[in-house]
């Protein structure tokens, strides 16, 4: 059965959500979400990333990040799935309890039943891409690999 994630309230997948407090370490700093990670990329190496970093909440860190009176990385079109696929991947090697449930989801499909993101969601009528979700199954399945190996 497909599962569909979207709010963090939602148990038990909201915690796929992005903006879940799920922190991670990266590029040697803390991030408390995955949203915080992946917002600031937008305009890494400057002081506004660190701005989006320091943000009390994920909604806050969005709302900083899709503003667009600071100017946008050139290259972010080429490089946000890759980013995403980074923070997300570090995301459930962080936390063993989100792992675990990943893991257990099988061989499901994960959709981020987002209304309003016809990209890393599907969208109000469904027809989005989930690239969230298509990115959520993908590091499934490495850590899947993975686990077999061990
Ligand atoms: N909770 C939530 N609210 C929204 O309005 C959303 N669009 C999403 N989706 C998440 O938004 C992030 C990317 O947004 P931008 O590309 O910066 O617009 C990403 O984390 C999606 O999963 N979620």
């Amino acid at each position: 059965m497909t599962i569909y994630f979207y709010s963090t309230r939602e148990n038990p997948y909201g915690c796929f959500s992005n903006f879940s407090r799920h922190g991670v370490l990266l590029d040697g700093k803390w991030w408390p979400t995955v949203e915080h990670f992946f917002q600031a990329q937008k305009f890494v190496n400057t002081p506004y990333a660190d701005r989006i970093r320091e943000a009390p909440s994920a909604k806050q860190a969005a709302e900083l990040g899709r503003s667009r009176e600071v100017p946008l990385r050139p290259d972010w079109e080429e490089v946000k799935d890759d980013v995403m696929r980074r923070a997300v991947l570090c995301k459930f090697e962080t936390h063993p309890k989100l792992k675990k449930l990943l893991l257990e989801t099988g061989d499901e499909e994960i959709v981020e039943n987002a209304p309003g993101d016809y990209y890393w969601g599907i969208g109000r009528d469904g027809s989005g891409k989930n690239m969230l979700g298509i990115i959520l199954m993908e590091v499934r399945e490495k850590l899947r690999s993975e686990s077999e190996v061990h």
